[in-house]
């Protein structure tokens, strides 16, 4: 057996088995030990009965108490057992488990490990993972037990099992690290790595095996964004561009100047265009720094000289919006292209019709959605791609919507605030541009963060903005985890904000299981003042724009990361008109506290993502996070900031020895590289 195998080679997985781990995408050994723990649970030592809390899960270790009972129907029994130390007694119950009636002997040794709840006659332990003879609570007392990923049928338990014999039976190879690098990074073996992932014994284990995998996933992919930049630098522009006049009217009409900034970022943009050979930019700046302008100049720049020019938006609101203020601009200007618009909730006919005209040239600036590559769409002669908020899509749908041009021009648009040094490793086949200041005509945003008593006023003064003819954004209150709360929750938060407003003030609701038509019908509203209020999810974080908005309400602040709050704040302050963002948060931890204020002190993108980074620290054991940024199973970019320099810099070492990846040491990696590639360019092909 090796990694290839697959995963009915291990003990114990049949045919069904075999089907329930298919659905989480495990198909062979190697997959399976991929297939890291989302967090770990700590074996706490037990408490006494008498000091137990409502609400937590916590062990108990004592003597059983008079008699096992099962009562309840024959579809749910109960069975009931008390359990005594020198603190109190305890009543446990589980569901559907007659049978411990006959395992559990009165007097016997017992730790139980459960979820505290309060019931009519006291605090009642439910449904607890059961040791007995307490002695076997020993063996994984102060370890960390893995917890996976699951889908149903497959149980946390089936998982550890399969990875343990996986492991057991395997002899795990030398993995695809160099020994050389592996050394003088200090890190530890693949075989360490992986026992040390999935079980670790102490924390410090779980580090070193992380830092390693982490470290591996980083290499991999700088090392592929080398070679595919090296493999496009070779591609000569086969396009030809020249200035265009109307351009330069164009911005002498626009109501406002290019800041300095735009206007070095447009140079850049148009040289590149012009130049020798394809582009491959991304364009970072903090939220309402004016981003789309840039994106259009070229995208224009594109059609005037004869060619299309397509952008892809991360959401169809979005899209609709700049698919709006691209066709307004082209009209109000007199400029004599087409745009339009694809989305997925288009109709059939609508999507047949849009595709007929941009095959035949006769649109030339496309804006839509995933859309744009999931569609059997073709171009007449693309161009020139943006993809709008890059983190939204992996690299690789940026290349399957390249791969529908002959080699388009890629200009990336990015609103995510990280620091250069770590954007030129992570983009690394990407030149980098920055709008690194606002336009002149905006005033800071004013921020406070208080508690829900404050509530009253914020309407009371959101009601006033109102009056001198400003609207307003109220991000809702969230439930726990649950879709069709959801709608309710939004609707009934509505209806409040709707009473606390009164008459004259029109109210609407925002949520993501709307119809995409419904969700158009309101932003369009919301965009043209005949909505004040917009009450919604989430689903507003990214690029909206209606600089009429001058106020945003954030309920459960709490809850969100610094970088969201950061997006959400930068749908107001977008215009000429004095801004206000009020942080709402129901925790009075001294953490939270600290997130809040950091964002109340300051409005710079960069700056919080530094400090959120600071209060994240290394090492998040208990949550091992995504950022969202880059598709890394392990790695989280800001979190592991260190460790993708250190992978750089093995990275720049490796190619400088040996560009080619020819040696024998080399080889597992190559190969690893190879797989990534095809995957990828499976995947372009689709
Ligand atoms: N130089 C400028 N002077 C004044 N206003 C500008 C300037 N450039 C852009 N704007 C306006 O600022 C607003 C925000 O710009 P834009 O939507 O491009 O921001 P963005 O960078 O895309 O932000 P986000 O990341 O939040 O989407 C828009 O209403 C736009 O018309």
């Amino acid at each position: 057996m090796d990694e290839r195998s697959g995963i009915r080679e291990i003990k114990g997985i049949g045919e069904k088995a075999e089907k329930t781990f298919g659905k989480v995408g495990i198909r062979t050994v190697g997959d399976l030990l991929r297939y890291y723990p989302r967090g770990y649970e700590v074996y706490e030592d037990p408490s006494a009965i008498g000091e137990l809390e409502e609400g937590h899960t916590m062990t108990v270790s004592g003597a059983i108490y008079g008699r096992v009972q099962v009562s309840g129907s024959q579809k749910m029994q109960i069975t009931t057992l008390y359990v005594k130390d020198l603190t109190g007694t305890l009543k446990v119950i589980w569901f559907r488990m007659p049978f411990l009636r006959t395992t559990l002997a009165r007097g016997g040794a017992v730790t139980l490990r459960g979820r505290i709840v309060r019931k009519k006659d006291g605090l009642v332990m439910e449904h607890p993972e059961l040791f007995y003879p307490s002695i076997k609570y020993e063996e994984k007392r102060a370890s960390l037990q893995p917890v996976y990923p699951l889908t149903t049928g497959l149980t946390n338990n089936a998982v550890i099992k399969a990875i343990r014999q996986a492991v057991e039976a395997l002899g795990i190879g030398e993995g695809i690290l160099p020994r050389d690098i592996q050394e003088s990074f200090a890190l530890v073996s693949y075989e360490q790595a992986i026992r040390g992932i999935h079980f670790p014994e102490t924390k410090e284990e779980f580090y070193q095996a992380r830092e390693r995998l982490v470290f591996e996933e980083f290499l991999l992919f700088i090392l592929s964004l080398r070679m595919m930049k090296e493999q496009k630098e070779r591609v000569l522009n086969p396009y030809c561009f020249r200035e265009q006049e109307q351009i330069g009217q164009f911005l002498e009409r626009l109501p406002y100047e290019l800041t300095g900034a735009q206007k070095s970022v447009w140079r850049e943009i148009r040289q590149d265009m012009s130049g020798t050979h394809v582009m491959s930019r991304l364009v970072q700046g903090d939220v309402g720094s004016g981003k789309t302008i840039v994106a259009l100049l070229a995208m224009m720049f594109a059609g005037l000289n004869g060619y299309q020019a397509a952008m892809m938006a991360p959401t169809e609101v979005l899209a609709r919006q700049h698919f709006e203020n691209i066709r307004n601009m082209l009209a109000e200007y007199g400029i004599m292209l087409r745009a339009e618009l694809l989305t997925g909730s288009m109709t059939g006919k609508e999507k047949r019709d849009a595709c007929e005209r941009i095959a035949s040239g006769e649109s030339n600036l496309i804006i839509g959605t995933h859309a744009l590559i999931q569609e059997k769409v073709t171009y007449r002669d693309l161009a020139l791609v943006v993809t709008d908020e890059q983190h939204r899509f992996g690299v690789r749908q940026r290349e399957r919507l390249a791969a529908k041009g002959v080699c388009p021009h890629i200009l990336v648009m990015s609103a995510t605030p990280i620091p250069r040094t770590l954007a030129i490793i992570l983009y690394g086949d990407l030149d980098i541009s920055v709008i690194g200041e606002l336009p002149k005509n905006r005033l800071p945003i004013k921020n406070c963060v208080v508690d829900t008593g404050y509530r009253e006023t914020a309407y009371r003064f959101m009601k006033k903005q109102i009056c001198s003819g400003r609207q307003c954004y109220i991000i809702c209150p969230m439930v726990e985890e649950s879709d069709s709360l959801e709608v309710e929750n939004v609707t009934d938060y509505t209806e409040i904000v709707r009473d606390a407003l009164g008459k004259g003030i029109t109210v609407a609701y925002l949520h993501g299981k709307m119809k995409q038509a419904e969700k158009d019908e309101i932003m369009d509203a919301f965009a043209k003042n005949e909505i004040q209020v917009l009450v919604s999810t989430t689903v507003i974080e990214v690029g909206i724009d209606v600089p009429n908005a001058s106020v945003i309400m954030i309920e459960n602040s709490e809850r969100f990361g610094l970088a969201q709050l950061h997006q959400l704040r930068g749908r107001v302050g977008r215009g000429v008109h004095q801004s206000y963002c009020i942080f709402m948060s129901a925790s009075r931890s001294e953490e939270t506290r600290e997130r809040l204020e950091i964002l109340n002190q300051s409005n710079d993108g960069f700056f919080i993502a530094g400090e959120d980074l600071r209060l994240r620290g290394p090492g998040d054991l208990f949550g091992i996070r995504q950022s969202g940024i880059m598709d890394f199973r392990l790695g989280d970019v800001f979190q592991d900031a260190k460790i993708l320099k250190a992978a750089s810099e093995a990275a720049a070492g490796i190619l400088d020895e040996d560009p080619g990846l020819e040696r024998q040491k080399h080889a597992c990696l190559k190969k690893a590289m190879g797989q990534m590639l095809s995957r990828n360019a499976l995947e372009t092909t689709l």
